[in-house]
């Protein structure tokens, strides 16, 4: 069986594919990024997206959905969309959310996440999406409350049809905790960077306790994908017979989480991913490779002296 037909319940009710296709994309792989998509739709067995106002490929996957859903090849229903508010539209997620879903050629998103518990002071318009000082140093809105946007989230939840379920992404267990005492929707699911590198054990027993499901990117390492190369990764793969990536994959899935992987690398997206049915003593080994070797890949610049300080 592939592991992209296992799907995962929101505490919404709704259903999650658990593996989602990651549109984070190289300025120089933007050429072929709607081929990839495509084909990540059609040939991967893909039903899920990952997306973002900031990575500036929702158009590109806007046109690749008309095209599908106009030749009769997909249907809206058949898919799960996700996109993220970036904290330099923190103040305004309804206008960061119309302009994704013109950009997507859609009327409603199946997730809307807040991208980071952050807010930058930039224009009305989000720009610039990281807004600097002269010494460098990312400027934040002044009084402003990640929360806001949260509650702000809230309300296009309770108020119109435009997003099935929210939640969000890097939030630590101080921020969900902060945020469950002060707000009266649990988020759907919170977006983290999780592989065997950094199994976050705390994190996701928090989440699973509070019926938040987490959201796995960066899976495999992101560029170039170095988490292929763990020792206990390798050794699974030859043990089950599958590439590294099934068990990075299968790291998550079988543990009840969705995860994230990218490629726009057309060969490797139509080839999939096994199921594995890793046991519960690999599954705990794995974590356990990752409490003695930790290592975080997206280290952003805002990360220090606002509550990140533990990532190092
Ligand atoms: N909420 C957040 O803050 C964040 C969310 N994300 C989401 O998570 C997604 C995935 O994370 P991302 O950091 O992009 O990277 P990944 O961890 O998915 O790694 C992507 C890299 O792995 C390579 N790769 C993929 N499959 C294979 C394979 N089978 N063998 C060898 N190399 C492979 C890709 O190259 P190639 O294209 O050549 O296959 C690419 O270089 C993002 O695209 C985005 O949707 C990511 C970061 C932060
Ligand atoms: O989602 C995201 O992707 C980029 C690059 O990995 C990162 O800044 C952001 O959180």
């Amino acid at each position: 069986m592939s592991a992209l037909s296992i799907n995962i319940q929101l505490n919404t009710g709704a259903s999650i594919p658990a593996v989602g296709f990651g549109t984070v994309c190289d300025e120089a792989n933007k050429g072929i990024f709607k081929e990839a998509l495509e084909a990540a739709l059609l040939e991967g067995g893909y039903r899920h997206i990952d997306t973002a106002w900031c990575y500036g490929t929702e158009a590109l996957i806007g046109e690749v959905l008309q095209k599908l859903f106009d030749s009769g090849k997909l249907k809206r229903e058949d898919v799960f969309v996700t996109t993220k508010v970036w904290p330099s539209l923190w103040a305004n997620p309804l206008k960061s959310l119309d302009k994704s879903l013109h950009d997507l050629h859609l009327d409603y998103v199946d997730l809307l996440l807040q991208h980071w518990p952050l807010a930058f002071d930039s224009d009305e318009n989000g720009h610039p999406k990281v807004p600097k000082d002269e010494q460098g140093h990312v400027k934040f809105a002044k009084g402003a409350d990640y929360l806001d946007t949260w509650k702000k989230m809230i309300e296009i939840y309770k108020t119109t049809d435009k997003v099935k379920a929210i939640g969000i992404s890097n939030y630590t267990v101080a921020m969900m905790k902060r945020l469950l005492e002060q707000t009266d929707v649990v988020p759907a699911a919170n977006q983290v960077e999780l592989h065997p590198h950094l199994p976050q054990v705390e994190f996701v027993k928090f989440c699973q306790d509070h019926h938040i499901i987490v959201e796995a990117f960066s899976p495999l390492g992101s560029t170039g994908a170095p988490n292929l190369k763990i020792p206990i990764v390798v050794d699974l793969a030859k043990k089950y017979g599958v590439p590294a990536v099934d068990i990075l994959v299968n790291y998550h899935v079988q543990a009840g989480r969705v995860v994230l992987p990218r490629s726009q690398n057309i060969k490797r997206i139509k080839k999939g991913f096994s199921e594995v049915k890793l046991t519960k003593n690999e599954l705990a080994q794995l974590d356990q490779y990752g409490i003695e070797h930790p290592k975080r890949y997206i280290c952003q610049d805002w990360g220090k002296g606002i509550g990140f300080e533990h990532w190092g």
